[in-house]
């Protein structure tokens, strides 16, 4: 067996506040053979998961729109000067929960839909350098019948959601009004499966 090229000799909790900040000090053995010691800090805040919801008879889909105070930071003012609002999938943390169970909860939660079976389309690490999480992305059908609730969020969440043609989502993603990355990858996924089912048939 290769031996560990990485030996973890200390983490020290930096914050705890809500999530956690550690800073970890390892030795790393390089391509060179040679041990070097290194600090990084991670942020973890458990792992996660993001669906999108379609509708398959309308060519639709769901989004949702909420206040993202570290897109606000880093100069989000997509909605007028002060706003801050980011448009997504559906998403929340796992929690205790396995990813399937917990993109039902957040689905329910969020977007008030209670869906059915759930497409697995890929699991991401979506910011390797500082953040541990690993995001787990399903695509679901919804349709007229499906059974739903007001959904918004729970707590202080107040979670907008938007049912917008497919169409208009791509071209929202090209304009830049759609700019959060896991949203991305899905409508791209999704544009794929179509061109891929049409090039097929
Ligand atoms: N008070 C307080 N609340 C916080 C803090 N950080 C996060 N929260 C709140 O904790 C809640 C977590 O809600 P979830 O729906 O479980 O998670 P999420 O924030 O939607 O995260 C999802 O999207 C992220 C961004 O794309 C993903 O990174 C994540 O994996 C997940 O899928 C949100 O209401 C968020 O505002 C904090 O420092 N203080
Ligand atoms: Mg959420």
């Amino acid at each position: 067996m290769l031996a560990e090229r990485v030996q973890i000799t200390e983490e020290k909790l930096l914050s705890d506040n809500w999530y956690i900040l550690k800073r970890f000090t390892f030795n790393y053995l390089g391509r060179n053979g040679q041990w070097t010691t290194q600090q990084r800090e991670a942020y973890d805040r458990g792992n996660g998961a993001t669906i999108l919801l379609y509708n398959p008879q309308t060519d639709r889909v769901i989004l949702t729109r909420q206040f993202r105070l570290p897109t606000f930071v880093n100069g989000n003012r997509t909605d007028g000067p002060y706003s801050g609002m980011l448009i997504e999938t559906c998403a929340g943390l796992l929690d205790n929960d396995d990813p399937e169970t917990a993109i039902r909860r957040e689905t329910e939660e969020e977007t008030g839909y209670r869906i059915q079976s759930v497409q697995k389309v890929m699991e991401a690490y979506m910011s390797p350098g500082s953040v541990t999480e690993k995001l787990f992305f399903y695509i679901a059908h919804y349709t007229a019948d499906t059974e739903r609730n007001a959904g918004g969020g729970i707590d202080e969440e107040e979670i907008e959601i938007m049912e917008l043609p497919f169409q208009q989502a791509l071209a929202m993603m090209e304009s830049g009004e759609i700019m959060d990355g896991k949203t991305i990858m899905l409508l791209q996924y999704l544009r794929l499966q179509q061109l891929t089912n049409a090039s097929n048939s």
